[in-house]
């Protein structure tokens, strides 16, 4: 047993520990990092940049397709499904080396490609290894959750970490779950030529804007992808391949009775912490369903050992891993306060067109303020030159504000929904009103001046108003 002694042990290197073992590192930290799978974790090996580069596999089969409105005739368009799943793993190993071993070390990093558990509340052990360090974070993301479904278990299916390392394609992917992971994995399969159905025990993507989400919805049911929500699924089975038709041979039974036959069936039903490996019990370590309990400052009940990412139990996103990093950063490094703030987190769905959000939701402005005290600001793409010249009017630009103007929340529906939101994060951030945004001179033709727009909205009964009309028809007199 090699034995060291660190300032900061980190377990895990996927978003947050990558990011919190370089900047410590590159600030003069003595770093262990341990990693017990691939460096990169889930976002790069089996999250967000394989279903980012499947998506833009989809997309470009789906463009291909659809061109003659625009009087391009696209002739004898195939889809090679491998080729796509080729595309991804090459968009994978070009990102890579980025969070590889070699390029941690190279930043001063102690990389330990072994899995890590507590021994005592100061020490972290692995099969060959023992660090005694003054802080320790742990980074250890987290998996599928696989719900207890009478016969899952002896069907095959896929998670998140098996379905973009498949490159056969499936005849009808049924997905059990309607979330982003869902919803995207459901677009880009739709696009590249297979049969999908989503079964959702209750609405699809539950935390966004309903509005937008139903907009979403009749996109996807109309590119081909069938929807059932508010079903759920009581027993699966599988039948011989010989009796079942197109490789349908597994059988999803819902609450109604209804039967569906999928050949394939991924799960994507909400995730997991990762927390069997870390004997939590070894270091006094206080957990629930979600995850590690921490305060403010991502402290556990232990004051030296941190959670930042899937496992601190908070929002699930890569930049949130980041996010969560930097405030560790400024905690263990500079001995700071640091809280984390969650009045301008983002997030986008990254399906066509992409669902972004950030800020309060309706629902969350309206349970804090009251109803009459807020306003919901719309500017469908409908009345946008750029969405109307591209044929893409299905989105709109949704704000919340107080009543008073302060920027509240923002969803957006649009082809580059994802790029939009940031001007409202920044909004958001900065603590500014609505003012700001509707006086920004925004370029046109663009997508972005639909938030102005919106913006603008705020002012529309003032502006236009007969009080408005007299003050002007007064002054015009002199
Ligand atoms: C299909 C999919 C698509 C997604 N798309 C997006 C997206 O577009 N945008 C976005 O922001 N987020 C997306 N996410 C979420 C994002 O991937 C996660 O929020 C992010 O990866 C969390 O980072 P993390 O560092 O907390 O954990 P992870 O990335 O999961 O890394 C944890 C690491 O810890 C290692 N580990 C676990 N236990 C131990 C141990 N005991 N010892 C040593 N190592 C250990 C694991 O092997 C892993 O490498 C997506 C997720 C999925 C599943
Ligand atoms: N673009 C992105 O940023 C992105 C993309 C994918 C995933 N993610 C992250 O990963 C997380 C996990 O994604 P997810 O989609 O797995 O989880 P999720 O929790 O967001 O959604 C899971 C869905 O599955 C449904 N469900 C659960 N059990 C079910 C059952 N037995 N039958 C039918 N439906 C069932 C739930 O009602 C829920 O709507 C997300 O919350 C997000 O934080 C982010």
């Amino acid at each position: 047993m090699k034995t060291i002694k660190a300032d900061i042990v980190i377990i895990g290197a996927g978003s947050g520990g990558l990011s919190l073992a370089a900047g410590a590192a590159q600030m003069g930290a003595h770093v262990v990092l341990f990693e017990g799978s691939a460096m990169g974790g889930d976002c790069l090996n089996s999250g967000c940049v394989p279903s980012k580069a499947l998506l833009a596999a989809g997309k470009a089969a789906h463009n291909a397709h659809s061109k003659a409105n625009f009087g391009v005739h696209v002739a004898d368009t195939k889809i090679d499904f491998a080729a796509a799943k080729d595309y991804v793993d090459t968009v994978i190993g070009t990102i890579a080396p980025h969070d590889s071993v070699a390029r941690f070390t190279s930043l001063g990093v102690t990389v330990i490609s072994e899995f890590a558990r507590f021994k005592t509340a100061h020490i972290v052990v692995s099969d060959t290894y023992e660090v005694t360090a003054k802080y320790i974070v742990i980074a250890t993301g987290s998996t599928a959750s696989v719900p207890p479904i009478s016969g899952l278990d002896s069907v095959p299916y896929y998670t998140n970490e098996t379905i973009f390392t498949d490159h056969d394609k499936p005849d009808h992917l049924v997905i059990i779950g309607g979330g982003p992971i869902g919803i995207e994995m459901a677009q880009a399969h739709c696009r590249l030529g297979v049969k999908v159905t989503i079964i959702e025990a209750l609405a699809v993507m539950a935390r966004d804007d309903q509005e937008l989400v139903s907009i979403l919805k009749n996109q996807l049911i109309n590119e081909g992808v069938t929807i059932i929500e508010g079903a759920g699924v009581t027993k699966i089975t599988q039948t011989t391949n010989s009796v079942a038709q197109n490789n349908e041979n597994i059988n999803v039974q819902l609450a109604d009775g209804q039967v569906l036959h999928a050949s394939h069936l991924l799960v994507a039903a909400g995730r997991r912490p990762a927390l069997e490996r870390l004997d939590l019990d070894a270091a006094g370590i206080k957990h629930n369903r979600a995850g590690i309990i921490t305060d403010e400052r991502l402290r556990a009940n232990k004051k030296h050992i941190f959670a930042i990412g899937d496992v601190a139990g908070r929002q699930q996103f890569t930049h949130i891993a980041g996010y969560h990093a930097g405030i560790v950063i400024r905690n263990i490094l500079f001995k700071l306060p640091a809280k984390i703030d969650d009045k301008a987190i983002p997030w986008v769905t990254y399906c066509d067109p992409e669902l972004a959000h950030v800020g309060l939701t309706t629902d969350e402005a309206h349970a804090r303020f009251g109803a009459d005290r807020i306003r919901v600001l719309k500017a469908p793409l409908s009345g946008n030159d750029r969405a109307i010249a591209e044929s893409r009017t299905e989105g709109m630009v949704k704000v919340i504000t107080h009543k008073k103007g302060h920027i509240l929340g923002a969803s957006i529906l649009a082809p580059n929904a994802g790029e939009m939101i940031l001007a409202w994060a920044v909004a958001i951030t900065a603590g500014q009103k609505i003012g700001t945004m509707a006086s920004v001179i925004a370029p046109y033709p663009t997508y972005g001046d639909a938030s102005k727009r919106a913006a603008g909205s705020f002012f529309t009964d003032k502006l236009f108003s007969p009080r408005m009309r007299r003050i002007v028809q007064f002054l015009m007199k002199f």
